[in-house]
């Protein structure tokens, strides 16, 4: 029989939303000149290959996410046990809607989604560095 999938992504995000904060741009590249900051790129490895990344961004496959956080998980990443604030970024900042609000759900905080995603860092003038295929 074929699925009905009754919760489609724009539901899903416009409902991730309402539950998250988020940052624009410009906000996030003052926020990114501070020590406590860190910005989370949720981009699959091979959009960082074709498209390069914010400098210093700490890159976190998506779907390993929710096992760096949490302290209890063997995959547990000590970044996610810092004293800072996180922005989440992807490419047009809809994945990363979901990412926040999981992390937010998880206890992380505060955590910030970052508007229009990669997209919209570049197009406000934001720094990008090409990242080496390894
Ligand atoms: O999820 S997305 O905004 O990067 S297309």
């Amino acid at each position: 029989m074929a699925q009905t999938i009754s919760v489609g992504i724009k539901q899903l995000i416009e409902e991730g939303r309402k539950e998250i904060q988020e940052v624009t741009a410009d906000e996030a590249m003052e926020l990114a000149k501070r020590d406590d900051v860190v910005i989370v790129d949720i981009r699959d490895v091979r959009e960082l290959w074709r498209e390069g990344r914010i400098p210093g961004t700490f890159h976190v496959p998506r779907g390993m996410l929710e096992f760096w956080i949490d302290p209890a998980s063997p995959y547990h990443k000590p970044k996610f046990a810092e004293d800072k604030t996180f922005i989440f970024h992807c490419a047009s900042g809809m994945r990363s809607v979901l990412a926040t609000q999981v992390a937010a759900r998880m206890g992380l905080k505060p955590v910030y989604n970052l508007k229009g995603g990669f997209g919209g860092w570049k197009e406000a003038g934001g720094p990008v560095e090409a990242v080496e295929k390894k």
